[in-house]
């Protein structure tokens, strides 16, 4: 598997109007017949490919993207991310599909031509899908499906280490038209807003991405081949003292600024040639998860560095120069991606096991909240059987004096009826009966009817258990 550089172009704006205003001096320009640019007086930066302030979009996307398309139609996967300072040019150069013919950036360039190549190739069966993402604040949002909710969106791995976001809307497309009014669509909601460095200022990094299948001719070799190509708006970095940027925007700044520092992290790691196992902190934000294959994966990347002329923005200029050179040393390993419908089984899979997560959180606090209730059920049937069973007690204990006042009364009767009783002890022998007989009658009041006890004689506490059961039913009822 042959080892391919990360290709970086750097392209100079001209200056705006505002600039040329305000009496603004270029700082840096391209070296002429060179793949050179200057800063200041003599720092000098060679890169794959250089672009002044004349280039045309026609240019760069002929130089820089073009061999991408080929290279997708191949199998390949391709990205192309543009990087640099608020204001210097890069949703101009990628195209959110707004503008003139002759201003339309890389999208739509592309859009138009790999529809003209699948309408060429006849012997070929084109699937084309298209899904239009952006990372705002760390959230990932479907700007094809607004309504999607953040959550429902994840970046994911599958088993061979390939990137996959699931869970955004994937538009299948029949014509350039069709793709363009999607992206037409999709760039109006990304979130932008207008700030002291740029009036239409993307506060977002937006992910446009055009799947395509090819099914061919079985005698060509392989039967199906899948690719992807990724267009990256990443936001500008930007310095919060310059753009005076306060609450919201503020805010954004922070997040903009610390995903393209994690971005930055990942190229050093990559680029620096002591690097053989170490750590790539590609899990450091969102940003640098989605662009996992396209550094140090197996896409072909082209980065291009979009840098303003203005002396104003020397400094900022001077670091995306130094950023983009770093990048140039990360090597990439492209392979053809035969037999889709694998990925499509493992994207399936990973989604699968996503869902299965969710429910399984779902069941498991149901469970916890029932097992809650089966406790607090399980707390109050012990204390009811605690209760039976000390009633049963008490019923047995009742029936035990029940029945000795009854013998003992008995016993009394029939000594009263002996004769040669002195006088006082027919005497006591009266008062004895007179208690035995109050006692009777007490016992008789608590344990109920002759007719229950004489039943119960045998067995008194069942026939409480048996009625306690009844109530204890009724009250579950
Ligand atoms: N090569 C160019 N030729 C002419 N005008 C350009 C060029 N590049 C950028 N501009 C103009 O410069 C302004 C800022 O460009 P753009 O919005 O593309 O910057 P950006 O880098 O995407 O900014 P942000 O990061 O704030 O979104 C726009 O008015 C755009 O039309």
């Amino acid at each position: 598997m042959d080892e391919i550089p990360v290709k970086v172009a750097v392209r100079i704006r001209p200056l705006l109007s505002k600039e040329i205003l305000h009496n603004h001096q270029v700082c840096v320009r391209p070296v002429p017949n060179t793949q050179q640019i200057i800063i200041g007086k003599d720092r000098v930066f060679t890169f794959d490919h250089v672009f002044g302030k004349s280039s045309t979009q026609d240019d760069v996307y002929s130089s820089c993207i073009k061999p991408l398309l080929v290279s997708l139609i191949e199998g390949y996967n391709a990205t192309v991310f543009a990087y640099g300072q608020t204001g210097s040019g890069k949703t101009y150069t990628i195209g959110g599909g707004h503008g003139a013919e002759e201003e339309k950036g890389i999208i739509p360039r592309a859009i138009q031509e790999l529809f003209q190549a699948i309408s060429e190739n006849h012997n070929i069966d084109f699937t084309v899908k298209v899904s239009y993402i952006e990372v705002y604040k760390e959230d990932l949002r479907d700007l094809l499906e607004l309504e999607t909710n953040v959550k429902d969106i994840h970046i994911r791995e599958d088993e061979k280490g390939n990137t996959v976001i699931v869970g955004a809307k994937e538009c299948q497309v029949e014509s350039a038209d069709e793709v363009m009014s999607l992206l037409e669509a999709g760039s109006a909601v990304r979130h932008t807003s207008t700030t002291q460095m740029n009036e239409r200022s993307s506060r977002s990094h937006a992910i446009f991405t055009m799947s395509i299948l090819q099914q061919r001719d079985a005698n060509n070799g392989a039967t199906m081949i899948s690719s992807k190509f990724h267009f990256v708006d990443l936001a500008g970095s930007e310095r919060v003292t310059k753009t005076g940027n306060t609450g919201e925007r503020f805010k954004e700044s922070i997040q903009i600024n610390s995903g393209l520092l994690a971005l930055g992290n990942v190229i050093s790691a990559l680029a620096d040639p002591k690097r053989k196992s170490a750590h790539v902190p590609y899990r450091d934000a969102k940003i640098t998860r989605i662009l996992k294959d396209s550094l140090g994966g197996n896409a072909n990347t082209v980065m291009i560095t979009c840098i303003s002329p203005s002396t104003s923005d020397f400094d900022e200029s001077l670091n995306s120069l130094k950023y983009s050179n770093r990048a140039k040393n990360i090597k990439n390993k492209p392979i053809v991606n035969y037999n889709p419908d694998w990925d499509r089984i493992d994207e399936m899979e990973l989604e699968i096991k996503a869902l299965r997560e969710a429910l399984h959180n779902q069941q498991s606090s149901r469970v916890s909240r029932t097992s809650q209730v089966s406790q607090d059920w399980s707390q109050e049937k012990n204390k009811m059987q605690a209760l039976e069973e000390q009633l049963a007690q008490y019923q047995l204990e009742c029936f035990n004096h029940r029945h000795c006042t009854e013998e003992a009364l008995e016993l009394l009767y029939e000594l009263k009826d002996l004769s040669g009783l002195t006088k006082s002890q027919k005497n006591r022998l009266q008062s004895w009966l007179a208690v035995a007989e109050e006692l009777r009658s007490d016992v008789k009041a608590v344990s109920g009817t002759d007719s229950a006890v004489s039943v119960g004689r045998e067995e008194p506490h069942h026939i409480t258990i048996l009625q306690l059961k009844r109530e204890l039913k009724k009250c579950q009822v």
